[in-house]
């Protein structure tokens, strides 16, 4: 039996109460290893099987889908059971603080194991200098016989390794938290982004965002925890010398040479506040940089197409440069901060050999303990060190967390109304009344006195010139956009009255771009629905027209069709969101524009097919093309927002208006017979 088979096998034969994290994890690492075959599609969808919709939540209260939960799984994120633990929830609506607060509450005993060993394993570092001390007593006193010598260096030894324990199991503890951090964090982040509105993506870039989400997250973690365990070690590391060095040296020669010591805290707020803002500005100027590296991989076969690559490299040059300088300053100021401190201690260590050699040649104190107080010293030097450089993340994850809380401060703009009306069966009677719709923060209204109503069942062909609103005013019935109040209506209820899951899950929508996900075409079509079977896909994709392409894919419905479906053509794009639409069998079905790059011969039979349905969901086309809407029961005609025709088909090649004049230049142009 293959690997897979083997996988597979196991997998399935894991009854309910067997679905453990081990498995699971088996999963996650076959996948991670095969992320692309088709094998791993196979076991995904296995995997998809062994989770129960009902029963998979996330630790801030939002119910998810098994193949949410699965995905989430294999990216690290952890799903717990309906009823588990529910640390997020505490956390819904908190910033990044309140988050960061409450993670610690609830790791509490973790943080103590972690930060007490780290604590623990100072003080027995310290007994390093002593041992060395009473070692130079001893041989300057002429008193070392060969057995205290062995003696000595299994102190030595003993204090190293008992070191070395302490200290890895305490980084280890506070590493590990700082990554679950780092993913509860993104997951809340990627949670919230879920619930932002439209309008706001159309202001914020992905390269921004992602920036967020990766380079913010991760300044923040690194502080927590390197940081914290850098911050733990240095102070606890300066304690313990100091107090070792009052036990057992001269406190004159402690006190003087921990002197140049006290400037330290005033560099820091000196410095702190001008590394915080520098990092900043390299932070915002990261996210432009992330931004035009997103848009121009997107843009590379246009790039390379029009022969832009020269100017595309000293785009991204020019940004690169600005970075750099930003940066340069970062570091500037970092070195100069990072350097003053152990400054600082070199003074120390002159104050140390002039007093100290003055305080032993006039034997009063023994070399000894001059040997064990420049340990000592030495040993200050590195958590002074460490000091600058936790002082410096603490300042950049401050930085970064204000950039977090900013966006989580970010509300969604269409929300669910306080009192939903609530209805059980949406049938599918649209009206819409709009008087004037403007975009948010436009001027200009976009609809004007748009009216028209549709029963259950019927088909509205919406055409018009190139921005005269069709997408404007298919875009307001799901609330992509909010209609003003009282203007549109779905069964007799305004939209803003209704949950957004209902009035979402009862519109399937074909946007313009019909974006496909890089996995396989089965799945891009299966995203419609959870829990759909593969012959459900099969017959969405005869419907769609879509299957005797598929047929001809060498996997298949388990083809992997490329980032964004790019190996597919746009005709096949199309075809395949149309699919994914249809599948989702919802009461109003909305295509915007999806039949422009499919030929005639099979847009028609996808006419065909649509009608074969009529009566069972109401239809929106959105097109150019008029042989799209010629069946449709009404046709609207836009005009700068306006409707400027209505009727039928036939009515409008009557009225002899701008309806027939387009009709008569695209019989022309493409050969259609009226
Ligand atoms: N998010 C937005 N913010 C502001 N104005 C917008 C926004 N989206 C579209 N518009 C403007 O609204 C007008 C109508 O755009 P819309 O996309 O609805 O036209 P359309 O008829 O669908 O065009 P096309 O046939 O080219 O797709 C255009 O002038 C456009 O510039």
């Amino acid at each position: 039996m293959s690997g897979w088979a083997h996988e597979s096998e196991r997998l399935r034969a894991a009854g309910p109460g067997q679905r453990t994290r081990r498995a699971l994890k088996r999963a996650r690492l076959w996948y991670a290893l095969h992320p692309r075959s088709a094998q791993a599609a196979g076991l995904r969808q296995v995997c998809y099987n062994l989770f129960r919709p009902e029963c998979f939540w996330f630790r801030n209260g939002a119910a998810c889908c098994p193949h949410q939960a699965y995905d989430r799984f294999i990216t690290g994120q952890r799903a717990c059971r309906k009823g588990g633990p529910a640390i997020g929830r505490e956390a819904d609506g908190a910033n990044p603080r309140q988050l960061l607060a409450g993670f610690v509450r609830s790791h509490l005993f973790a943080y103590g194991v972690g930060t007490g060993a780290i604590i623990a394993s100072e003080f027995v570092i310290v007994q390093f200098p002593h041992l060395l001390g009473r070692f130079t007593d001893a041989l300057s006193a002429g008193q070392l016989t060969p057995r205290a010598v062995g003696v000595y260096a299994a102190r030595l030894a003993a204090v190293g390794l008992l070191y070395v324990l302490l200290f890895g199991v305490g980084q280890f503890s506070n590493g590990r938290l700082g990554r679950e951090f780092e993913y509860e964090l993104r997951q809340r982040l990627f949670s919230h982004w879920e619930t932002l509105s439209t309008a706001y993506y159309h202001q914020r870039s992905v390269g921004d965002l992602l920036n967020q989400a990766l380079n913010d997250v991760r300044t923040v973690r690194e502080a927590m925890a390197a940081g914290l365990n850098q911050l733990t070690n240095a102070v606890f590391l300066l304690c313990s010398t100091l107090w070792m060095t009052l036990r057992t040296v001269d406190v004159r020669l402690t006190l003087a040479s921990m002197f140049p010591l006290l400037f330290v805290p005033v560099f820091v707020v000196a410095f702190g506040p001008r590394i915080r803002q520098s990092s900043r500005q390299v932070q915002e100027r990261l996210s432009d940089m992330a931004d035009l590296t997103e848009e121009s991989l997107t843009a590379i076969r246009l790039i390379k197409a029009t022969g832009n690559e020269p100017v595309e490299a000293r785009r991204f040059a020019e940004r690169v440069e600005a970075i750099v300088a930003q940066q340069m300053q970062v570091f500037q100021q970092s070195a100069l901060f990072q350097s003053l401190i152990p400054l600082m201690g070199s003074l120390s260590f002159a104050v140390a050999l002039v007093y100290g050699g003055a305080l032993t040649a006039t034997r009063q104190i023994g070399i000894g303990e001059f040997v064990a107080f420049t340990q000592y010293l030495g040993m200050m030097l590195n958590p002074l060190q460490q000091i600058g450089n936790v002082i410096n993340n603490f300042q950049r994850a401050s930085a970064s967390l204000l950039r977090l809380e900013v966006l989580l401060a970010e509300r969604p703009d269409i929300t669910d109304p306080p009192a939903p009306v609530l209805v059980e069966d949406i049938r599918g009677a649209v009206a819409v009344h709009v008087p004037e719709f403007r975009y948010p923060g436009s001027e200009r209204p976009v609809l004007r006195d748009v009216h028209f109503e549709v029963a259950p069942g019927q088909t509205v062909g919406i055409v018009g010139r190139t921005g005269s609103g069709k997408t404007t005013l298919v875009n307001l019935l799901p609330r992509i956009f909010d209609p003003p109040p009282g203007t549109v209506f779905i069964d007799g209820h305004d939209v803003r009255d209704l949950r957004l899951s209902d009035l979402r899950g009862a519109i399937a929508y074909v946007p313009q771009d019909g974006f496909l996900f890089s996995t396989t075409i089965g799945e891009n079509i299966a995203f419609a629905r959870e829990g759909v079977k593969r012959e459900e896909v099969e017959q969405a994709a005869r419907l769609a027209c879509i299957d005797e392409d598929i047929a001809r894919f060498p996997d298949g419905y388990d083809t992997v069709i490329g980032e964004r479906g790019v190996t597919l053509s746009g005709g096949q794009r199309q075809r395949t969101a149309i699919a994914r639409a249809l599948l989702k069998d919802a009461p109003i079905l909305i295509l915007d524009d999806s039949l422009s790059a499919v030929d005639m011969n099979t847009e028609k039979r996808i006419i065909e097919h649509l009608r074969a349905l009529r009566g069972r969901r109401t239809t929106f086309i959105v097109a150019h093309r008029l042989s799209a809407v010629r069946d449709a029961d009404l046709i609207l005609v836009l005009d700068e927002g306006r409707v400027v025709e209505r009727g039928t088909h036939e009515a409008l090649l009557a009225q002899g208006g701008i309806y027939a004049a387009m009709y008569a230049l695209q019989a022309a142009g493409e050969g259609v017979s009226a």
